[in-house]
């Protein structure tokens, strides 16, 4: 386990913090060394000699800010303070006095302010609880209109360390050191606007005090490269052969959203899946021929609508033939006996787009509960809310927990940072995405995918939703090395699956 990998929430922040602390750390020493670490990252990016704004709050992020002043004063950057509080922490109040008294300008009062090319944030970190007042809010308001770049410590000030609710406002930072840890608000979407880019500060919190206060393995983790990349299937075994890496069966498209069927269907040849199939209705069989000739293309009778009627499988062919089956993109409506017949079925699923809202029709908890195999939920948010109304998705990861607790499913809420839960609580969320992936078809992509990658783990021992993150991590590198190559419009579902076989070959 890595450091990148850790979540946590304020409590568990101080509980660790706590530790260090009772075992004989002074508390003054830790935060000399975390504010001169984040000192050194200032002076990386911020120009010698330049004018810097430091924002001071009244506990110990204010203490880290008056640190970082103090180090910016002396090598040789024109630095003032703004301190509106009248109380302050004891530690907080000393660095206060010492900055005063070394020369540097401080300011209670926003009119006096003079201008700056660079603001630090210290005002609130993870001690933040309640709604910010008034002369604070309006002073983060007047900030958040300044052009200049602001660097926030720990979190931008104003959002909540768990949540990421914005408590009444908050400053929108162009850069984010969250110390130590990764805190849990700032993985959840509505912090995302105000955090810029974000980089973890290191300052070695000894890994027996992080197992001690979140367990070993912690419950709730980031995706990251490192876990990603163990997960994936490479490299093959040299004597694997086609039947051993997997059979997945996509059941997908429409005459209507043929489409789908085709993304899905490149989503899954990404995978490296040894064997492919591909349910589709009657009509649509010559285009998924021509654009997988790879795949064998099972052509299905078809509704009026042109929709798959019922499954139709070839030869002694039955569903238990297929590790794997994911179920759901460009489906419709009407094609509710096929999904009614697969999840009956004891083979692993995804289930997916419209298969999704015929469960939520079925009724999820009482149709998923009689499930024997594994299943994998992928809803956004809307499919989220019409299968768990009663589930409320503002802390994403609270939900996921509840729904995969109740279903028993591994299930995946969608969006800007994806969040994954098992059964048991364990969670992951993809913590890099890029907007560009917020496009129709985007999602199938990920269903051909992530099946394609299931069917390969098998029968090996890793847990399912370590594979469903590796899948969703995946995704999203390719959106993001698409996004740098083309911009943030150019990355359509189609050249999303381009730029899968790239994202990890880098
Ligand atoms: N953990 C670590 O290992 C390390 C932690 N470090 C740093 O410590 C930070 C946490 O410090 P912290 O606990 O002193 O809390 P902080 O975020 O400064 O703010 C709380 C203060 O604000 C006040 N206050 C609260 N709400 C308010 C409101 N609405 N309006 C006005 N006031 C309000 C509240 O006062 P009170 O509630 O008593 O009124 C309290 O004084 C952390 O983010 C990191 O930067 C590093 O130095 C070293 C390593
Ligand atoms: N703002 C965003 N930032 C990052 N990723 C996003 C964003 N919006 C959507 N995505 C991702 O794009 C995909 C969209 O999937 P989905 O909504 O199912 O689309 P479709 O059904 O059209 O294929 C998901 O993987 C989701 O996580
Ligand atoms: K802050």
């Amino acid at each position: 386990m890595t450091k990148e990998q850790v979540i946590v929430t304020a409590a568990q922040m101080r509980d660790i913090e706590g530790r260090i602390f009772a075992a004989g750390m002074p508390v003054a020493a830790l935060m000399e060394k975390v504010a001169r670490l984040i000192s050194d990252r200032l002076q990386a990016i911020i120009p010698q000699g330049q004018r810097v704004g430091i924002l001071v709050g009244p506990g110990h992020n204010g203490g880290d800010a008056l640190v970082v002043a103090r180090e910016l004063h002396f090598r040789g950057y024109q630095v003032w303070i703004y301190q509106p509080f009248s109380k302050l922490k004891e530690l907080t109040s000393q660095h206060f006095q010492y900055a005063q008294s070394i020369g540097i300008t401080c300011y209670q009062e926003l009119e006096e302010l003079p201008n700056c090319n660079f603001l630090v944030d210290g005002l609130f970190g993870f001690g933040l609880e309640r709604e910010i007042t008034d002369t604070i809010a309006s002073a983060i308001n007047h900030f958040n209109e300044w052009n200049q770049q602001i660097f926030s410590i720990d979190l931008p000030s104003g959002l909540h360390t768990d949540t990421g609710e914005v408590l009444r406002t908050a400053i929108r930072a162009n850069y984010t050191f969250c110390l130590g840890l990764w805190k849990q608000g700032l993985l959840q979407e509505q912090a995302l606007e105000y955090i810029g880019k974000a980089e973890l500060i290191d300052f070695d919190i000894p890994l027996a005090d992080i197992h001690a206060v979140l367990g070993n393995p912690p419950k709730i983790n980031r995706i990251t490269k490192t876990t990603a990349l163990a997960t994936l299937p490479l490299p093959r075994s040299p004597v694997t052969h086609k039947y051993k890496s997997g059979h997945l069966l996509l059941i997908c498209g429409s005459r209507r959203y043929a489409g789908g069927a085709i993304l899905t269907g490149l989503g899954a040849r990404a995978s490296g899946v040894g064997m492919l199939s591909i349910a589709v209705p009657e009509s649509i069989k010559p285009l998924l021929v021509s654009h997988l000739p790879e795949a064998l293309i099972i052509d299905c009778p078809e509704t009026e609508t042109g929709a798959i009627s019922h499954l139709q499988l070839p030869g002694k062919t039955h569903l238990s033939s297929f590790t794997v089956i994911a179920c759901g993109p460009g489906l419709t409506q009407d094609a509710m006996p096929i999904v009614q017949q697969v999840i009956e079925s004891e083979v692993p699923l995804i289930i997916d787009a419209d298969a999704l809202n015929i469960l939520a029709q079925l009724g999820t908890i009482s149709t998923l509960q009689k499930r024997q195999a594994a299943t994998v939920l992928t809803p956004h948010t809307g499919e989220f809310e019409r299968l768990f109304p009663d589930i409320d998705y503002t802390n994403r990861i609270r939900a996921v927990q509840t729904a995969s607790a109740q279903t028993g499913a591994i299930v995946l809420l969608k969006g800007a940072r994806t969040a994954i839960s098992n059964p048991e609580g364990v969670v992951w969320i993809n913590p890099e995405s890029t907007p560009a992936l917020a496009r129709g078809g985007s999602g199938d992509v990920l269903t051909g995918l992530m099946g394609g990658l299931l069917a390969q783990a098998a029968n090996k021992q890793t847990p399912i939703e370590d594979v469903v993150a590796t899948a969703a991590w995946w995704h999203s590198q390719a959106g993001i090395l698409a996004a740098e190559e083309r911009t943030e419009l150019g990355v359509d579902a189609f050249t999303l699956t381009q730029y899968l076989m790239k994202a990890i070959k880098n």
